[in-house]
Protein backbone atom coordinates (compact mmCIF):
# COMPACT_ATOMS: atom_id res chain seq x y z
CA UNK A 1 0.00 0.00 0.00
CA UNK A 2 1.68 3.33 -1.41
CA UNK A 3 1.24 6.84 1.00
CA UNK A 4 -1.28 7.65 -1.75
CA UNK A 5 -3.66 4.63 -1.53
CA UNK A 6 -3.22 4.81 2.19
CA UNK A 7 -4.58 8.79 2.10
CA UNK A 8 -7.09 7.56 0.06
CA UNK A 9 -8.56 5.64 2.70
CA UNK A 10 -8.60 8.02 4.94
CA UNK A 11 -10.67 10.65 2.03
CA UNK A 12 -13.05 8.01 1.13
CA UNK A 13 -13.46 7.21 4.29
CA UNK A 14 -14.25 11.30 5.71
CA UNK A 15 -11.46 11.01 7.76
CA UNK A 16 -9.24 14.10 6.23
CA UNK A 17 -11.19 16.81 8.21
CA UNK A 18 -10.76 20.74 7.60
CA UNK A 19 -11.92 23.10 10.03
CA UNK A 20 -10.40 24.75 13.36
CA UNK A 21 -8.94 22.11 15.97
CA UNK A 22 -7.25 21.83 19.38
CA UNK A 23 -4.74 18.57 19.27
CA UNK A 24 -3.99 16.56 22.18
CA UNK A 25 -0.92 18.70 22.42
CA UNK A 26 -3.23 21.55 23.05
CA UNK A 27 -1.24 23.35 20.09
CA UNK A 28 -4.30 23.83 16.63
CA UNK A 29 -4.37 23.17 13.47
CA UNK A 30 -6.50 23.36 10.27
CA UNK A 31 -6.01 19.83 9.68
CA UNK A 32 -7.46 16.77 11.59
CA UNK A 33 -7.58 12.79 10.94
CA UNK A 34 -10.72 11.46 12.36
CA UNK A 35 -9.21 7.77 12.43
CA UNK A 36 -12.01 6.38 14.01
CA UNK A 37 -13.63 7.18 10.76
CA UNK A 38 -11.26 4.15 9.25
CA UNK A 39 -11.82 2.50 12.63
CA UNK A 40 -15.56 2.00 12.01
CA UNK A 41 -15.37 -0.19 9.24
CA UNK A 42 -13.22 -3.37 9.94
CA UNK A 43 -12.11 -4.12 6.47
CA UNK A 44 -10.87 -0.80 6.09
CA UNK A 45 -9.07 -1.34 9.27
CA UNK A 46 -7.64 -4.57 8.52
CA UNK A 47 -6.35 -3.13 4.87
CA UNK A 48 -4.55 -0.48 6.29
CA UNK A 49 -3.54 -2.05 9.71
CA UNK A 50 -1.97 -4.87 7.66
CA UNK A 51 -0.17 -2.81 5.77
CA UNK A 52 1.72 -1.04 8.66
CA UNK A 53 2.19 -4.83 10.04
CA UNK A 54 4.29 -5.59 6.82
CA UNK A 55 6.77 -2.36 7.65
CA UNK A 56 6.50 -3.34 11.03
CA UNK A 57 8.09 -7.01 10.28
CA UNK A 58 10.60 -5.78 7.59
CA UNK A 59 11.78 -3.38 9.95
CA UNK A 60 11.85 -5.11 13.66
CA UNK A 61 11.29 -8.50 12.65
CA UNK A 62 9.55 -11.03 15.40
CA UNK A 63 7.12 -9.02 17.19
CA UNK A 64 4.91 -10.83 20.04
CA UNK A 65 2.94 -7.48 21.72
CA UNK A 66 1.88 -5.01 20.94
CA UNK A 67 1.45 -2.13 22.82
CA UNK A 68 -1.00 1.14 22.10
CA UNK A 69 -2.05 4.40 23.88
CA UNK A 70 -5.76 4.33 24.47
CA UNK A 71 -8.05 5.39 23.45
CA UNK A 72 -7.36 5.97 19.47
CA UNK A 73 -4.23 3.51 19.79
CA UNK A 74 -6.45 0.18 20.78
CA UNK A 75 -7.97 -0.45 17.94
CA UNK A 76 -5.49 -0.10 15.18
CA UNK A 77 -3.17 -1.81 17.78
CA UNK A 78 -5.42 -4.97 17.83
CA UNK A 79 -5.70 -5.25 13.98
CA UNK A 80 -2.23 -4.77 13.74
CA UNK A 81 -1.77 -7.53 16.44
CA UNK A 82 -3.72 -9.70 14.55
CA UNK A 83 -1.74 -9.26 11.28
CA UNK A 84 1.57 -9.89 13.14
CA UNK A 85 0.40 -13.03 15.00
CA UNK A 86 1.04 -11.08 18.30
CA UNK A 87 -1.06 -10.37 21.45
CA UNK A 88 -2.50 -6.56 21.91
CA UNK A 89 -2.22 -5.19 24.83
CA UNK A 90 -3.16 -0.94 25.46
CA UNK A 91 -1.83 1.75 28.29
CA UNK A 92 -4.67 3.78 29.65
CA UNK A 93 -4.88 7.29 31.38
CA UNK A 94 -4.91 6.81 35.20
CA UNK A 95 -4.55 9.28 37.97
CA UNK A 96 -1.12 10.26 38.99
CA UNK A 97 0.15 9.37 35.63
CA UNK A 98 -0.09 10.24 31.80
CA UNK A 99 -0.44 6.33 31.00
CA UNK A 100 -0.57 2.77 32.27
CA UNK A 101 -0.47 -0.73 31.82
CA UNK A 102 -3.89 -2.06 33.72
CA UNK A 103 -6.40 -4.90 33.53
CA UNK A 104 -3.38 -7.23 34.50
CA UNK A 105 -1.61 -6.38 31.00
CA UNK A 106 2.63 -7.24 31.08
CA UNK A 107 5.13 -7.75 28.54
CA UNK A 108 6.74 -10.75 29.81
CA UNK A 109 10.60 -11.73 29.76
CA UNK A 110 11.84 -12.68 26.50
CA UNK A 111 8.97 -10.91 25.01
CA UNK A 112 9.54 -8.49 21.66
CA UNK A 113 6.82 -5.41 21.77
CA UNK A 114 6.30 -2.94 19.37
CA UNK A 115 4.27 0.47 20.30
CA UNK A 116 1.61 1.16 17.61
CA UNK A 117 0.13 4.44 17.60
CA UNK A 118 -2.59 5.88 15.40
CA UNK A 119 -1.36 9.46 14.59
CA UNK A 120 1.82 10.85 15.56
CA UNK A 121 1.86 14.74 15.93
CA UNK A 122 4.14 16.18 18.55
CA UNK A 123 4.90 12.51 19.85
CA UNK A 124 4.30 13.28 23.52
CA UNK A 125 1.70 10.21 23.66
CA UNK A 126 3.76 7.67 22.56
CA UNK A 127 6.41 9.12 24.39
CA UNK A 128 4.24 8.85 27.34
CA UNK A 129 3.15 5.29 26.27
CA UNK A 130 6.78 4.60 26.20
CA UNK A 131 7.17 5.72 29.50
CA UNK A 132 4.84 3.49 31.20
CA UNK A 133 6.98 0.30 29.17
CA UNK A 134 10.39 1.11 31.40
CA UNK A 135 9.73 -1.33 33.85
CA UNK A 136 8.58 -4.23 32.07
CA UNK A 137 10.11 -7.46 31.90
CA UNK A 138 10.31 -7.85 28.15
CA UNK A 139 11.66 -5.79 25.26
CA UNK A 140 10.30 -2.19 23.45
CA UNK A 141 11.89 -2.62 20.29
CA UNK A 142 10.35 0.24 18.25
CA UNK A 143 7.40 2.11 17.63
CA UNK A 144 5.07 2.71 14.55
CA UNK A 145 1.72 4.70 13.53
CA UNK A 146 -0.39 4.72 10.47
CA UNK A 147 0.47 8.60 9.74
CA UNK A 148 3.27 10.27 11.20
CA UNK A 149 2.05 14.38 10.42
CA UNK A 150 4.97 15.93 12.04
CA UNK A 151 7.17 15.72 9.08
CA UNK A 152 9.18 12.35 10.61
CA UNK A 153 10.72 15.50 13.47
CA UNK A 154 8.48 14.27 16.20
CA UNK A 155 11.50 12.03 18.10
CA UNK A 156 9.80 9.22 20.22
CA UNK A 157 13.75 8.25 21.51
CA UNK A 158 13.54 5.21 19.32
CA UNK A 159 13.20 3.93 15.51
CA UNK A 160 9.15 5.42 14.05
CA UNK A 161 7.81 3.51 11.19
CA UNK A 162 5.12 5.24 9.78
CA UNK A 163 3.03 4.47 6.94
CA UNK A 164 2.52 7.82 5.85
CA UNK A 165 4.66 10.62 6.63
CA UNK A 166 2.64 14.16 6.46
CA UNK A 167 3.94 17.67 7.09
CA UNK A 168 0.75 19.66 8.59
CA UNK A 169 1.52 22.85 9.84
CA UNK A 170 0.42 23.70 14.17
CA UNK A 171 0.08 26.33 15.93
CA UNK A 172 0.29 27.98 19.81
CA UNK A 173 -3.27 29.00 20.79
CA UNK A 174 -1.95 32.54 20.92
CA UNK A 175 -0.13 32.44 17.26
CA UNK A 176 -2.93 31.60 15.08
CA UNK A 177 -3.45 32.40 11.65
CA UNK A 178 -6.36 34.76 11.21
CA UNK A 179 -8.29 32.49 9.09
CA UNK A 180 -7.86 30.07 11.81
CA UNK A 181 -8.57 32.07 14.72
CA UNK A 182 -11.94 32.85 12.57
CA UNK A 183 -13.76 29.77 13.38
CA UNK A 184 -14.69 28.03 16.62
CA UNK A 185 -11.69 25.51 17.82
CA UNK A 186 -13.20 21.73 18.78
CA UNK A 187 -11.01 19.09 20.78
CA UNK A 188 -12.13 15.30 19.62
CA UNK A 189 -9.45 13.88 21.26
CA UNK A 190 -9.47 11.80 24.72
CA UNK A 191 -6.44 14.52 26.41
CA UNK A 192 -8.09 16.32 29.00
CA UNK A 193 -7.34 20.03 28.20
CA UNK A 194 -5.36 21.64 31.21
CA UNK A 195 -7.97 22.77 33.80
CA UNK A 196 -10.90 20.48 32.73
O1 LIG B 1 1.75 13.04 19.10
P1 LIG B 1 0.76 13.79 19.96
O2 LIG B 1 0.99 15.26 19.98
O3 LIG B 1 0.66 13.20 21.33
O4 LIG B 1 -0.67 13.63 19.26
C1 LIG B 1 -1.16 12.41 18.78
C2 LIG B 1 -2.09 11.77 19.76
O5 LIG B 1 -3.33 12.51 19.75
C3 LIG B 1 -4.41 11.61 19.63
O6 LIG B 1 -4.79 11.13 20.91
P2 LIG B 1 -5.72 11.97 21.90
O7 LIG B 1 -4.92 12.26 23.14
O8 LIG B 1 -6.29 13.15 21.20
O9 LIG B 1 -6.87 11.01 22.30
P3 LIG B 1 -7.50 9.73 21.58
O10 LIG B 1 -6.40 8.71 21.55
O11 LIG B 1 -8.59 9.36 22.49
O12 LIG B 1 -7.96 10.14 20.21
C4 LIG B 1 -3.86 10.47 18.83
O13 LIG B 1 -4.60 9.29 19.09
C5 LIG B 1 -2.46 10.35 19.37
O14 LIG B 1 -2.42 9.53 20.52
O1 LIG C 1 -2.59 15.63 17.47
C1 LIG C 1 -3.70 15.14 17.66
O2 LIG C 1 -4.29 15.18 18.76
C2 LIG C 1 -4.40 14.44 16.54
C3 LIG C 1 -4.24 14.85 15.25
C4 LIG C 1 -4.95 14.19 14.25
O3 LIG C 1 -4.86 14.51 13.06
N1 LIG C 1 -5.78 13.18 14.57
C5 LIG C 1 -5.93 12.80 15.83
O4 LIG C 1 -6.72 11.89 16.10
N2 LIG C 1 -5.24 13.43 16.81
MG1 LIG D 1 -4.36 8.95 21.20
Amino acid sequence: MTSDDVLAEFRSAGALLEGHFVLSSGLHSAVFLQKMAIFTDPVRTARVCGALAERIEARYGRVDYVVSPAIGGIVPGYETARALGARAIFVERDPGKPFALRRGFQIPKGARAVMVEDIVTTGLSSRECLAALTEEPGEVVGAACLIDRSGGKADLGMPLVALVTLDIPNYPADQLPPELAAIPAVKPGSRALPGA
